[in-house]
């Protein structure tokens, strides 16, 4: 064994520092590099990427996982589905076959991601104005739907808003902006599409898009935090309750994939990007794609055994984020030579 002296022990808690200072130094240096604005144009036209070296490992596959034709007679719900991950699991259900109804706020946006959609899938894709915040506005949006399409088979509950902030700064309104979506939304779309599935003995999957935070709670999107983690509770209630009328209810943690919605409202500089696929084991961010694949299985008959269900999808980040000595991967070989010469020459306790 090599003693190791008190010096060589500062020298390997010198490095560890500096390695994680200059870590703090690369990521303002990429905030002055690229001031707000021109980030913003970089970052939402694709230009610039942080992923890893090693996310070669974890290349995406982008195309349409399930067989042609697997959706075919089918009705799916989507709320926000013509923005973002919303949007993307419409076109690949609507690849795949089914008639899509699309939901949100704003009218303009879904008639043109419906348009869009439709004329390459080849497949009609609806668009009805709903704030799913508002109970009597979701029942006029499923009476629209039955008079489009019938009531649907596939449910998918994706509306949702966010917003960084700290809880000091949050008024109550913004507290209940974010709730009523995420929370009392989803719930209204669910009981209103439920009841009405009972009453004419119809089965359907019904989906929530949470996140890894849901689980854990997470300081600075605190009403977000709190809002998915009500809606699984809803949903693993629902999915013991409502077996016995053909109902299930999955729900898909996603870790971050880039949209608009989400990064404008979470990273508006792009700040955190390259932290956040630091911590990430595969290196890069999530994409829509890999996620609308997973949605189209779960909602799908292949997945009529899956009921209560919480699919964590993000490429690893949770564990990344939860393990004390994680920040270990750090560590250079060198470093853990020494570190382990340290360890070795202890004795006793
Ligand atoms: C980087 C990604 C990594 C991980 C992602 C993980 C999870 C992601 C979860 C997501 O949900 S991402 C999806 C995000 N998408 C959206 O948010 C789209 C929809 N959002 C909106 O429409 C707005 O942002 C909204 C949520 C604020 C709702 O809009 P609305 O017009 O209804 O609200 P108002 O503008 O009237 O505001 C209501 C209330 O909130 C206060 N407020 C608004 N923004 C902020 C803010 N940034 N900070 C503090 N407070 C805010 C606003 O002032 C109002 O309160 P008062 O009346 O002033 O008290
Ligand atoms: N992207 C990411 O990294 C992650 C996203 N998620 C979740 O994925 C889902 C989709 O997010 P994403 O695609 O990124 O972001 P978007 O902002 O693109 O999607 C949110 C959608 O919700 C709709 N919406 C908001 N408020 C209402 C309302 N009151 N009534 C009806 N619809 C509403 C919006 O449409 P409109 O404005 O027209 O109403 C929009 O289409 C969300 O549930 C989000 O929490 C979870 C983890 C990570």
């Amino acid at each position: 064994m090599v003693p190791v002296s008190v010096g060589q022990a500062g020298n390997v808690s010198g490095l560890l520092l500096s390695l994680i200072l200059s870590e703090q130094v690369q990521n303002r240096t990429d905030s002055v590099d690229f001031g707000p604005s021109q980030l913003w144009c970089h970052r939402f036209a694709g230009l610039r990427s942080y992923a890893t070296p090693h996310s070669q490992f974890f290349a995406p596959s982008e195309g349409i996982m399930l067989p042609a034709g697997s959706y075919n007679n089918k009705v799916a719900f989507i709320t926000g589905g013509g923005t973002g991950l919303g949007r993307a699991m419409t076109g690949v259900l609507s690849q795949l076959g089914a008639q899509c109804v699309i939901a949100s706020r704003k009218l303009e946006v879904l008639q043109q991601t419906a348009t869009e959609i439709s004329s390459q899938t080849g497949n009609k894709v609806h668009a009805v104005q709903c704030d799913v915040r508002d109970p009597q506005a979701v029942s006029r949006c499923v009476d629209q739907m039955v008079e489009l399409t019938g009531l649907p088979d596939v449910i998918i509950n994706n509306a949702a808003g966010n917003f960084i902030c700290p809880s000091e700064r949050l008024s109550a309104n913004g507290w209940k902006s974010i709730t009523d979506i995420v929370l009392n939304g989803t719930a209204f779309v669910t009981l209103e599409l439920g009841k009405r599935l009972i009453q004419n003995q119809k089965g359907a999957s019904f989906l929530a898009i949470t996140t890894i935070y849901a689980e854990s709670g997470s300081g600075f999107v605190v009403p977000s935090a709190s809002a998915k983690a009500g809606v699984e509770a809803l949903y693993k209630s629902l999915a013991a309750e409502w077996g016995r009328y053909g109902h299930r209810f999955n729900i898909i943690q996603p870790g971050p994939i880039r949209t608009k919605g989400a990064f404008s409202r979470l990273d508006p500089t792009g700040t955190f990007e390259k932290s956040m696929i630091g911590r990430i084991p595969t290196g890069r961010l999530g994409k829509p794609a890999e996620l609308a694949n997973l949605a189209a299985y779960l909602s799908s008959d292949y997945a009529s055994w899956m009921s209560g269900a919480v699919i964590r999808f993000d490429g690893g980040e949770y564990v990344s984020m939860a393990g004390e000595f994680n920040e270990l991967r750090k560590v250079t070989d060198d470093q853990w030579k020494m570190l382990e010469t340290m360890i070795r020459s202890t004795k006793g306790s």
